[in-house]
This record gives C-alpha cells, sequence and structure tokens, in this order.
C-alpha cells in the first residue's frame, strides 16, 4: 500500500437512516473504498451462533471477546464481507436472527477493541483488498485516494479526526416504511412482519445502541447531521459530496 493519506469519512446514525446506501454509491461515484463496520458485528454474531453460543450470555463474554480477537474480516469489493479470508458472510449475516442477536456483541467491550483495531487498520490501507481498483478522485491536478466508513460510533471512537463525519437522521416511521419496502422489492418479508413492528424493532436497537456503556451510538460535536426523512437517495449522496469536495481543498 503506497503511504498516500487517505481522506476518510465517517458515516453514522440510527437504524435504517441510509447509511449503507448513501455510503455505497458515494464511494462507487468517488470510487473510495467501503468499510461496512456494522457487517463486522453481524459477522462475528454469526461465527457466536454458529459455535452455539448465545451473545447474550454474559458467562460468555470472554470467549466472544475471543473469538472477535481471532477473526479477520474483510471487504474485497463493495458488498462482500469476508470472514477468515475464506467464507463470503455478505447475505447470512443480514438475517434476522442475526439482527435480533447483534446487540450482546455489540455491548462487549473485547469485542469492540478487537474490531476497532481492525477497522482501523482497514481505514489506513492495511488490507488493500478494500482499495483494489479504487484510484479515488483527481482534484485539482492531485490524485486523492478515499474511504467511507459506516456504524455508530465511526466519528466518535474509531476515527475521531475523519476528514469528514456525517451523521445521518430520519423520522423512525420514514425509516421503518424504508425497511418494509426494501424487504418487499427483495422478496424478504417473513410471516407477521408489519411496518410497526419494524418500527418497535428500530427503536428497541436504537435505544440499546444509543443506551450502552462502551461506545455508544452519539453524533460527534463535529459532524454534520443530515435528515433524509424529506430527500432522495441521489439528493442525499450529492450532499456529502459536495462537503468531501469542499474539504479536499484542506487535505491537500
Ligand atoms: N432518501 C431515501 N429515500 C428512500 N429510501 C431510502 C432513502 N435512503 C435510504 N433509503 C432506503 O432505506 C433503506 C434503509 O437504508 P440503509 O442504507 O440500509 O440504512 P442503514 O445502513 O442506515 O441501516 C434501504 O432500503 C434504502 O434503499
Ligand atoms: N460501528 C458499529 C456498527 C454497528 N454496530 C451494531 O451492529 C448493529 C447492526 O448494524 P448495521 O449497520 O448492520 O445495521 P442497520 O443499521 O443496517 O440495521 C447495530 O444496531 C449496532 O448494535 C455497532 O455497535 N457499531
Amino acid at each position: 500500500m503506497s503511504t498516500a493519506r487517505i481522506f476518510r469519512v465517517a458515516i453514522d446514525g440510527p437504524a435504517a437512516s441510509g447509511k449503507s446506501t448513501t455510503a455505497k454509491l458515494l464511494a462507487e461515484k468517488l470510487s473510495f473504498g467501503y468499510i461496512d463496520s456494522g457487517a463486522m458485528y453481524r459477522a462475528i454474531t454469526l461465527k457466536c451462533l454458529r459455535l452455539g453460543i448465545s451473545p447474550s450470555d454474559s458467562s460468555k463474554a470472554t470467549e466472544i471477546g475471543k473469538i472477535a480477537q481471532a477473526t479477520t474480516i474483510t471487504f474485497p469489493n463493495m458488498s462482500s464481507v469476508v470472514v477468515d479470508k475464506t467464507e463470503d458472510v455478505s447475505s447470512e449475516i443480514r438475517s434476522s436472527t442475526i439482527t435480533s442477536n447483534i446487540g450482546g456483541v455489540a455491548s462487549n467491550k473485547s469485542v469492540r477493541e478487537a474490531l476497532a483495531e481492525m477497522q482501523r487498520a482497514l481505514a489506513r490501507g492495511d488490507y488493500p483488498e478494500t482499495f483494489e481498483g479504487r484510484e479515488g478522485i483527481n482534484h485539482n491536478g492531485k490524485q486523492v485516494k478515499g474511504m467511507v466508513m459506516d456504524g455508530r460510533d465511526i466519528g466518535t471512537v474509531i476515527l475521531p479526526d475523519a476528514e469528514l463525519k456525517v451523521f445521518l437522521i430520519a423520522d423512525a416511521q420514514v425509516r421503518a416504511q424504508r425497511r418494509y419496502d426494501e424487504m418487499v422489492q427483495r422478496n424478504k418479508l417473513e410471516e407477521g412482519e408489519t411496518v410497526d413492528k419494524i418500527k418497535k424493532e428500530l427503536e428497541q436497537r436504537d435505544h440499546e445502541d444509543t443506551t450502552r456503556a462502551v461506545s455508544p451510538l452519539k453524533k460527534a460535536d463535529d459532524a454534520v447531521e443530515l435528515d433524509t426523512s424529506n430527500l432522495t437517495i441521489p439528493q442525499q449522496v450529492e450532499a456529502i459530496e459536495e462537503l468531501i469536495r469542499n474539504r479536499m481543498d484542506k487535505f491537500q
């Protein structure tokens, strides 16, 4: 990996506020790397469940921490999440079983420490596959490489000195409706699923994420807040692209 600095964009916010959609489109548009930190918590949850360990079992906290320390998670392209350099878990980690079991993993201090180390290494370019073919953009005659990482604690804990921090929010009813529409579109709507039920689940997860002791979801003081409730996807991508381009002048 070259020693060229990487322009780092941190996108945080509650569930279904549009983080990953926006981050992926931005990364595609600007030829930046993309790192989905939530996928890493999902991958550890999957590993635990496969080993028959319940993430909410507090007597297993040390064991779960060790699992995270022994795991490598990489992103060879925009939509793939690979565990231990061999298995592509991209699809499996999106199940509702993973989502409903993730709290015990996300609130585990040693899991967070292990993943924080990996996330910072990914953002530095220590895993070159993340940046393969991601040449960045030409800004004022200079080629600038970049990466977008989304999650809950990226701007506050993982990359507190990120070049740009964005905090995405949207009305809970709007978020629930979008998730519902997405499930219908993907043919993933489970029996008994309603917009109301999804809304309650999102709010419950947001509550857990904002109130946990370690790295709670919180807007960084210097993050730009963007409410996507009344925006189209291209509008939110353009708004952040403009912020990135403005800050690139100072970055060089
Ligand atoms: N501005 C928008 N208008 C309509 N749908 C949106 C908008 N932003 C995101 N979505 C949709 O909302 C759903 C949740 O977005 P997603 O990016 O998965 O959120 P997050 O990563 O924050 O959980 C997805 O189906 C996405 O396509
Ligand atoms: N940086 C991060 C990213 C995700 N997470 C946890 O992982 C869960 C799933 O994150 P996600 O981004 O895949 O979920 P969605 O917002 O897409 O529903 C969150 O609800 C958090 O509990 C976290 O604690 N820290």
